[in-house]
């Protein structure tokens, strides 16, 4: 078979790893990825197409595995990590390849998401890179697995929204895994109240969907006097009402997947500020190099040494250099440690007593930038860049 060598590792030592890791990416055409029971029946095709391919790399590389459901689930995903694992302790090669990942119409990119298909993280996905290959998983976790494993090429995480703010336990996922984030989207999210078909708005007594958007759909619901029941996404929660088929139970979704399902529109925009923004990060295995042409944003995550103004210094070191921040967010520690990744992807469990979440509009290009970073270590007792990324801007 022939090997073919990724530009990205291109100067970097040519290691086995990396030439299977290499390899492995370049024949893997169609991806999915699910760690449990939930199979997305519109992407079937892929996993029979696919399964033959794994099989075929997994025996190459000594991973083998006569398995013969297929779905990549979690005891796969374990060996892959076993073949990924000096991939993982090499230095990282900033990659050139993905230079402008909002804008360019992303033909072949991968994109794992969470959810079915139809959900809002799925529009942010075409929305970043239009021509992609969206790839749906069954949990945030996997969508991080995915990225890491190298079966697809990105991840789109829903980070914060106009109304219900920071989604924090996304925030911690960012620190457990090494991803770097490369591209943010900001997407106006419409909520349709949908039923089965015929079904009047009167008639619904209960509603299903993701926390989120049942958070931003709250007075409208109350006032409804309609009971609110949680699901995984949002087009998971109106597969749920199409399969079920009960008349007084609807869901609260896209219009794609009213669409996808089958589903009616009961009512429409049912937000309850019209102004409804999502926010999703783009996440990938490599840094990109920032471009000064371009605005951009830099994501940090830092903790402070206890003492009276050390929130004040932190900030300050921003302030001298006239570096704007956009967002600032905390969250307590106290008495929960997190597992933290480090350089060499080892995780070690941590306690801090607050974790600071700060984006600043500079790239890390920006000698400002590196300055008031080199500034902040002297009094962080922890420090990490998430990523530098263009900053999106609605067209
Ligand atoms: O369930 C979905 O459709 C999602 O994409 C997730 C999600 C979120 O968790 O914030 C994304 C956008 C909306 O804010 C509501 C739900």
């Amino acid at each position: 078979m022939a090997l073919k060598v990724l530009p990205m590792w291109a100067g970097a030592n040519q290691s086995h790893s990396q030439l299977g890791a290499s390899c492995f990416v370049q024949n893997k055409k169609k991806v999915h990825v699910f760690s449990s029971c939930r199979v997305n029946l519109a992407k079937c095709e892929i996993l029979r197409h696919n399964n033959v391919e794994k099989k075929r790399l997994m025996s190459l590389y000594g991973t083998g595995s006569s398995s013969t459901d297929e779905r990549i689930d979690e005891s796969q995903i374990t060996e892959l990590k076993g073949f990924h694992k000096d991939l993982y302790s090499l230095p990282r090669p900033l990659s050139a390849v993905d230079r402008d990942p909002i804008g360019s119409n992303g033909t072949k990119v991968r994109v794992a998401y969470q959810g079915l298909p139809g959900t809002y993280s799925e529009i942010a996905a075409l929305e970043a890179y239009p021509m992609c290959k969206t790839v749906p998983c069954d949990q945030i976790e996997s969508v991080f697995k995915a990225v890491e494993l190298w079966l697809v090429d990105k991840g789109v995480l829903p980070i914060e929204n106009s109304v219900g703010g920071s989604i924090h336990r996304n925030y911690d996922l960012l620190l457990r895994h090494r991803l770097h984030i490369v591209g943010e989207v900001e997407l106006v999210v419409n909520h349709y109240l949908l039923g089965l078909p015929g079904v009047r708005k009167e008639e619904l007594t209960h509603v299903l969907s993701d926390p989120q958007a049942l958070e931003q759909c709250e007075i409208t619901l109350n006032k409804l006097g309609i009971v609110k029941v949680s699901t995984e996404d949002t087009a998971g929660a109106a597969q749920i009402v199409a399969l079920d088929g009960i008349r007084e139970t609807g869901a609260i979704a896209t219009l794609q997947a009213a669409e996808i399902y089958g589903l009616d529109i009961v009512a429409q925009t049912i937000q309850d500020d019209s102004d409804n923004v999502t926010r999703f990060l783009i996440l990938a295995r490599e840094p990109i190099i920032p471009r000064i042409d371009k605005p951009h944003k830099t994501s940090i995550v830092f903790t402070l040494k206890e003492g009276p103004g050390v929130l004040f210094k932190a900030l300050a070191v921003f302030a001298h250099r006239d570096i704007n921040i956009s967002k600032i967010d905390s969250r307590p520690q106290r008495n929960r440690p997190l597992r933290i990744v480090d350089d060499s992807n080892k995780g070690s469990p941590m306690y801090f007593d607050y974790l600071f979440y700060i984006d600043f509009e500079a790239t890390m290009a920006d000698p400002r930038a590196q300055l008031a970073l080199t500034h902040l270590k002297e009094f962080a007792t922890f420090l990490r860049v998430l990523g530098s990324y263009p900053i999106y801007k609605v067209l």
